[in-house]
């Protein structure tokens, strides 16, 4: 069957639902109900980390997905969907696309983008891949391994853009990127307003992905503290 994702969230907004076991609101049965407002509200895909996540999600809103399997491994800083064991887990559960991390550094257990790429590729020719990258550089190696799309995911969290904001000098980054990869290009990262949603639209983004914004409470509730 012909995979309709990147047409479905053509112009619109995608919701990342997520929580980790360090925080408040980790369960599955509260990932499903945030897709079920995130569908109510309208948006057009949701992002979910974990197959017990996705699956919940999936029964819940039947929204086009991005699947991720964040896991830590000893020496290597890659965490999301890091190896092929992961890629494949989140694939299973039949998710639209499946998206890892693409930083640059060592990957456990020594695997290569290149070769999860092509081995993916083999596996699973129905599913997209996304790319969640961090600097130009990685996003370019991620665009020429013919991922079918770049995200601004890891802009900010890695040595090599430590300090950076997606959304610095009116996205500066984010029209380069737009002029130099091939790829549609998903906006996802630090988009904390609606205003930066648009704007990353306007400017030719495939589609973004808002999380903390909108389903992290803990995060949301500390900006306005922070404001007393
Ligand atoms: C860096 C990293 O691990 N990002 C994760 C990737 O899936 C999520 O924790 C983020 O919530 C997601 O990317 C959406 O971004 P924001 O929550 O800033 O709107």
């Amino acid at each position: 069957m012909a995979n309709t994702f990147l047409d479905s969230v053509k112009g619109k907004l995608i919701i990342s639902c997520q929580a980790l076991p360090d925080e408040p609101l980790h369960s599955s049965f509260i990932m499903a109900r945030m897709a079920r407002a995130a569908k109510e509200a309208g948006a057009a895909g949701i992002r979910a980390n974990s197959v017990v996540d996705i699956q919940a999600i999936q029964d819940e809103a039947g929204l086009p997905m991005i699947g991720i399997a964040k896991t830590n491994y000893p020496n290597s800083p890659v965490y999301i969907t890091p190896t092929m064991k992961e890629m494949r887990a989140v694939a299973a559960t039949g998710v639209e696309v499946v998206a890892c991390q693409a930083t640059g550094e060592p990957r456990p257990n020594g695997e290569k983008l290149a070769d999860i790429v092509a081995q993916f590729r083999q596996e699973f020719p129905d599913t997209l891949l996304m790319a969640d990258t961090d600097t130009l550089e990685n996003a370019l190696v991620a665009d020429e391994l013919g991922f079918d799309i770049i995200g601004t995911t890891m802009r900010g969290y890695t040595p090599s853009s430590k300090g950076t904001n997606v959304a610095d000098n009116d996205f500066e980054y984010l029209k380069e990127l737009l002029k130099r990869v091939n790829h549609p290009v998903v906006a996802e990262g630090k988009i904390d307003s609606p205003e930066k949603m648009k704007r990353c639209l306007d400017l030719g983004c495939q589609a973004v992905v808002v999380g903390g914004a909108i389903t992290r409470p803990l995060e949301i509730a500390s900006r306005f503290i922070a404001a007393l």
